[in-house]
């Protein structure tokens, strides 16, 4: 192994971690090759006669029986590479695009990846969401190409595509033995042995000779392998330029050093279903994905001093530093699942939540295992437990030492595009829907539910129709509350479109003391991440700057304002909508000794924000949504018609074998209940996948019609 090891030669205990998630394309077999690495570990932690719990074949069974998919947020399974009992938490990633927040989530959380692809169709359309996402978050990723025994699997076309559709270089570190029918195993390139997996489902792996007619193929692939390696390691390339004998140990570290540094991506090949390859990729999760040390340390801020950065170690005597990254609620009750990055989390403590300044207390701590839990007294930093006992702490939230306090950075939720309302359909049900809808709220952060005072109903809100129907579904059927719901609402924004200049008097006089404010802001438009360039603080979509000079309006009178305009903007100013992206520059103003109160600047700030945006120009934004369909051919021409009609825009078209597919930018206004429509024009042979993109300007004409409907 290559992982660097204590001067005694032995790993540490965080070296002999791995935190890692298996994501993929819907359909690609993430949840069958994750429930055989929960075979297959389950069955050496019994081995290890660590604890009772048997994590046996009747388990997965049971689950494969009932149809039923892993459903912990995180499930620890110890793996045996080379005589090392590691420790491996995996990481549920959902395949579903619909929910792309709770793959940010994961991947905020997990340290490596493995991606899934199909092995005939190579990467598919949600694969490069996926793949984008782990790249965004800095995600080492390794490549497992399963399904080789599907009739048409190809393993160089799909690994082809990873360089084609991906850009990513692969690097293979296997080939499979025959595909489709005659699928039978795998040549490991470095051992240069073929692999072969029989007993009860595949759990003995066979080492034989390579097979004659594969010989040259593997000669051939193990250049390219350690020309991978070489790529990546300038000292590995001069030996082998050198014409000198190299080492396995010195390619595999090279291609771990390259898999770290994100340039290569070791690739593997096997069939869940077949029980084929998939121990071989467990080992190549401990000989390739990092172990928490080899991320970048954890970084956060002072929560005294939102601009004061600091960095926690990977080191279990430092002070905790811990996310919450998802909440489940179960019959017992919130489990609340945390990565520890920094220190320790004890039975029975207090620990500070750095969010909200609260005091929780952790009443108990399990390591999760696939059937059951594991009661700890205690949890070190890199590892992934559920706390029971937590009351106000949420996901993206961060538990830490109340002396020695840190907020690690937040997970980014995208924003709710869509809404309606929901009201209970009984007076019985009224209280259940209220905590319920907390409960759903907790769990799930992309998700909204708001009591709007003015009109006296609930609004829920969230990533898009499905979502929102998952969620009524649940309420209805999961939870037998009876609820009516509104129709679904774009949630609109509003924005400005150029910059203006405005004065905001308040005055009033009526007997006893006056009220008085005057304030003449600049406003112009600003995008959060020129906020964050320039430093300035956003809030609620408006950034604040005081430039009053020689004390015109007094110094605890200025804030007022900025509150003012920021009220303003989020009651909206064109229709009700939130308006974001403004930046205020407070220039001058008046005050006077007596009258001048913090709210006479208040509503001065309102008045002035009014109309400052109104001569700026107000703008109407809409959500648009990434939308790929998938069609046989032969509907092609229906689809590009609808899609047309619902004003999308048609960014890509690409055949693929008898399959044509669609990727289209189109407002979410337009393609309610589109799964219907769709499944009508192609005869239920197309599919979709659609999520958020941007916010854009709503054309003039329906802008109109959408401001006249409102003023209905
Ligand atoms: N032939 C073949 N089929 C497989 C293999 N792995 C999974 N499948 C099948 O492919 C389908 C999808 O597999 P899943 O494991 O549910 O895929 P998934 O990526 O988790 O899909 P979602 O849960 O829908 O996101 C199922 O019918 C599996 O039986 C494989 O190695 N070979």
């Amino acid at each position: 192994m290559s992982t660097t090891t204590t001067p005694t030669g032995k790993l540490t205990r965080l070296q002999k971690t791995r935190n890692f998630g298996i994501c993929a394309h819907i359909d690609a077999g993430k949840t069958t090759t994750t429930e055989r690495v929960l075979y297959y570990t389950g069955k050496s932690y019994k081995i290890g006669e660590v604890h009772d719990g048997t994590a046996t074949m009747d388990h997965l069974q049971d689950e494969q029986d009932r149809g039923i998919t892993i459903q912990s947020a995180a499930t620890t399974c110890p793996w045996t590479r080379d005589g090392i009992e590691y420790t491996c938490n995996l990481i549920d990633t959902p395949g579903h695009v619909d929910f792309t927040m709770e793959v940010e989530r994961s991947m905020r959380v997990l340290d490596g990846a493995v991606v899934v692809f199909d092995g005939k169709e190579g990467v598919e359309a949600q694969s490069e969401t996926v793949w984008r996402q782990a790249e965004r978050y800095g995600v080492p990723r390794i490549c497992f190409i399963n399904k080789m025994d599907k009739i048409g699997a190809d393993f160089q076309f799909s690994f082809d595509s990873i360089g084609e559709r991906l850009g990513a270089k692969a690097v293979p570190v296997q080939i499979p033995i025959g595909a489709g029918h005659e699928f039978e195993g795998l040549v490991d390139l470095l051992a240069m042995k073929a692999f072969y997996f029989t007993g009860d489902m595949g759990s003995v792996v066979e080492e034989k000779e390579i097979p004659d007619e594969l010989k040259e193929l593997a000669e051939q692939k193990r250049e390219e392998m350690i020309e991978g390696a070489c790529d990546v390691d300038d000292d590995l390339a001069e030996l082998y330029l050198g014409g000198e004998e190299i080492s396995n140990e010195q390619i595999t570290a090279a291609l771990r050093k390259g898999t770290l540094s994100k340039e290569i991506h070791p690739t593997f090949c096997g069939s869940a279903l077949q029980n084929i390859g998939v121990q071989k990729l467990l080992d190549g999760v401990i000989d390739y994905l990092p172990n928490p040390t080899e991320v970048p340390e954890t970084e956060g801020t002072d929560p005294d001093d939102a601009e004061k950065r600091l960095t926690r170690p990977h080191d279990e005597n430092a002070p905790l530093s811990a996310l919450v990254f998802k909440i489940v609620n179960d019959a017992h009750g919130d489990l609340t699942y945390v990565r520890i990055y920094s220190g320790k989390l004890t039975k029975g403590t207090r620990v500070l939540n750095s969010n909200n300044g609260k005091k929780e207390i952790v009443s108990r701590i399990f390591e999760m295992h696939s059937k059951d839990r594991l009661a700890r007294d205690e949890a070190l930093a890199g590892e992934i437990v559920a706390v029971v006992g937590l009351k106000n702490s949420y996901t993206g939230e961060t538990l830490c030492d109340a002396d020695d306090s840190i907020v690690l950075d937040r997970m980014d939720f995208p924003d709710p595009v869509i809404s309606m309302s929901i009201e209970p359909a009984t007076a019985g049900d009224k209280e259940k829907l209220s905590n319920a809808l907390g409960t759903i709220r907790r769990e799930d952060p992309s998700f909204q539910a708001n009591y709007d005072e003015e009109t006296g109903q609930t609004i829920i809100a969230g990533m898009g129709e499905l979502h929102l129907d998952i969620i009524t579904t649940k309420l209805t059927r999961d939870m037998k509350i009876g609820v009516n719901v509104g129709q679904p609402r774009v949630a609109y924004k509003e924005c400005i479109t150029g910059s203006a200049e405005a004065r905001g008097i308040h005055k009033k006089q009526s007997g006893g003391r006056g009220q008085f404010g005057d304030c003449t802001i600049n406003v112009s438009p600003i995008t959060e991440e020129e906020a964050e360039e320039q430093e300035l603080k956003w809030e609620d979509g408006v950034v604040f700057v005081d430039k009053i000079a020689g004390g015109a309006i007094p110094r605890e009178f200025i804030p007022s304002v900025g509150v003012g305009c920021r009220n303003t903007a989020i009651s909206g100013v064109l229709a009700g909508y939130p308006l974001l992206g403004v930046k205020v520059e407070l220039t001058d103003g008046k005050y006077h000794d007596v009258d001048s109160s913090q709210i006479a600047f208040e509503m001065a700030g309102t008045l002035a924000f009014k109309e400052a945006t109104k001569k700026a120009g107000l703008q109407l934004m809409e959500p648009l949504m990434k939308v790929v369909v998938t069609t046989p051919d032969e509907f092609f021409g229906n689809v590009t018609g609808d899609l047309n009609r619902r004003r999308a825009i048609i960014v890509g078209d690409e055949e693929r074998g008898v399959v044509r597919i669609i990727t289209a930018e189109a407002p979410l206004s337009e393609m309610f209940g589109y799964s219907n429509s769709l499944r009508g024009m192609s005869q239920g042979r197309a599919s979709y996948a659609m999520e958020p993109l941007k916010y854009a300007a709503v054309p003039a004409n329906v802008a109109k019609t959408i401001l006249e409907n409102q003023e209905g």
